[in-house]
Order: structure tokens, then sequence, then C-alpha cells
């Protein structure tokens, strides 16, 4: 399976660090390929080694204007580089069979309600799960919630995002959701 993980560019301490090498081992020894934006900073580093490290595939789409600081990588590797940040949103999904919106900035936001909302509206139904390490996303999840119980979401929440709490639980709702568990 692709798995096209979305989370921060910046170095973190070990509550954030942790679940994302944790989550990012899981996935390359259950022989998952890992999509994303390609960057060798911080915790997409963090992912991308891990990952590796673990045996797993990576498939980067990095951008123009940070085309620069993209991971050097080589067969069976992969990187791309978009033209802007709506060609990558639309290349990393495109190139995943699901997402994992792990903790992060407004990249991370950007990615996620974008792909959220293609979701909203039946462009895609990729299992989306938002690992929330050490409670990052409660807020966020309260307002969902909110969004929901007032009326704002025409869809059920469920059917648009999986809360999961550890990187064990994260991977196994998306095997499961594939079907290849
Ligand atoms: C030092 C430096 C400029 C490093 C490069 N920085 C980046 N490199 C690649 N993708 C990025 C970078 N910053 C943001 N992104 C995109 O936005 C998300 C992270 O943004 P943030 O740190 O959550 O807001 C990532 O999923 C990634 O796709």
């Amino acid at each position: 399976m692709n798995i096209c993980v979305f989370l921060s560019a910046a170095d973190l301490p070990d509550r954030y660090t942790r679940p994302a090498r944790e989550f990012a081992e899981l996935l390359g020894r259950g022989g998952h390929t890992l999509v994303w934006g390609g960057s060798e900073s911080g915790l997409m580093k963090v992912v991308a080694d891990g990952v590796e490290e673990a045996g797993g595939r990576l498939v980067g789409v990095s951008v123009d204007f940070l085309a620069a600081k993209a991971r050097a990588v080589s067969a069976p590797d992969e990187m791309v580089i978009a033209r802007d940040l709506a060609e990558r949103k639309a290349l990393l999904l495109e190139k995943s069979d699901a997402v994992v919106i792990m903790v992060g900035g407004t990249g991370t936001l950007d990615e996620a309600t974008e792909i959220l909302e293609l979701k909203k509206h039946g462009k895609h139904t990729k299992p989306v799960v938002l690992l929330n390490s050490a409670g990052f996303y409660d807020g966020l999840k309260e307002q969902f919630q909110r969004m929901e119980d007032e009326g704002f979401l025409p869809v059920p929440l469920t059917g648009l995002v999986f809360f999961a709490e550890e990187p064990v639980g994260a991977l196994a709702h998306l095997e499961e959701s594939m079907g290849v568990r």
C-alpha cells in the first residue's frame, strides 16, 4: 500500500518524534511505501529515515521552490518535483492509497483540509487517519465534532477521518480499510 504522510518539517521534541519514528518503522516493516513531501528536515526526515531503515520504499513529491532541500534518493525510490503547492497536493493524493495526518503546522493543515474537502465532495474515497500524538489535535478534533454537531458537515465525520491515538492503531485502521490485513 502507498501511504501518504503529512507532517511537520520542524525539529520537535520526543513526544512527537517517537510516534513519527514508530509509525515509519511499522510502515516499512509492513512492506508499504511512504509517499511524502520529500524533505530532509525535521519530522519529515525522521519518517523517511525510519521507513528506509525498515526496508520500505520512498516516493517524494517536492515542490519547485524547495527542490534544493529535497532528499537525494535513488531507484527504486522516487522523487518528483511539482510546479507549485497545488500540483504537489494533487500528486501526493494521486500516488497514494491512504493518507495519514501527523503533527504539523500550516503546511500540514493545508494538505489535510484539501484532502478532507476532496473526500467530502466524493472526489476520492481513500482512508484518512489523523494521528493525535500527545493530544496535539485534541482542539481540532473538538472543532470537527462541533462542525458535525451544528450541521456544518454534509457527511458523517466518521466517514471523513479516523482519529488514532497511537501509530499501531493508525496503521491497523488503514490496513483494515484497504483489506490488506
Ligand atoms: C528548511 C526548509 C525550508 C525545509 C523545507 N521545508 C519543507 N520541505 C518540504 N515540504 C515542506 C516543507 N515545509 C512544509 N512542507 C510541506 O508542508 C507540510 C509540512 O508543513 P508544516 O511544517 O506542517 O508547516 C509537509 O507535509 C510538506 O508537504
